[in-house]
């Protein structure tokens, strides 16, 4: 089995496609409407299943806003430097909430941002190859 990927329920879907792309370097894999249900679903990765866990941007038609609620946590993205990564990221307007750092009683350096509709996205530095060492080793 594979991770295929995570669905988004977003309130503008070309604002988190630019966000995802231009900011976070992924790339629009592909899109599909359902005019039935009224619904726009947009992919997008660092490449296609099942090579690469996807995000699956979905907009409700008319929808704008979503309650975030308390139990949503994160989604995590490798960056091999995360403080160039955060410079880009700020330069773009995305919006950084916790700087980069160490994990709490750890040497993994990770950092949080939040996408345009206030989903935290965690960036965690390490070469695109690594592998195990959890957080905190
Ligand atoms: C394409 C495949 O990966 C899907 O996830 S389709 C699943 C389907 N999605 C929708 O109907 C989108 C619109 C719907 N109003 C919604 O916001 O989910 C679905 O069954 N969704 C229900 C769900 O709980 O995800
Ligand atoms: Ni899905």
């Amino acid at each position: 089995m594979r991770l295929l990927h995570t669905m988004l329920r977003v309130g503008d879907l070309q604002r988190s496609i630019d966000f995802y792309t231009k900011v976070l370097g992924m790339k629009l894999l592909r899109t599909s409407e359902n005019p039935e249900y009224k619904y726009t679903l947009a992919f997008v990765g660092y490449g296609n299943n099942p090579d690469h866990a996807e995000l699956e941007l979905t907009y409700n038609w008319g929808v704008d806003k979503y309650d975030m609620g308390s139990a949503y946590g994160h989604i995590a993205i490798s960056a091999d430097d995360i403080y160039q990564t955060c410079d880009q990221v700020r330069a773009a307007g995305g919006n950084i909430t916790r700087e980069p750092g160490p994990v709490k009683g750890g040497t993994t350096v990770i950092a949080f941002i939040t996408d345009p509709d206030g989903y935290k996205v965690e960036l965690i530095e390490r070469a695109d190859n690594a592998g195990g060492g959890g957080l905190g080793s």
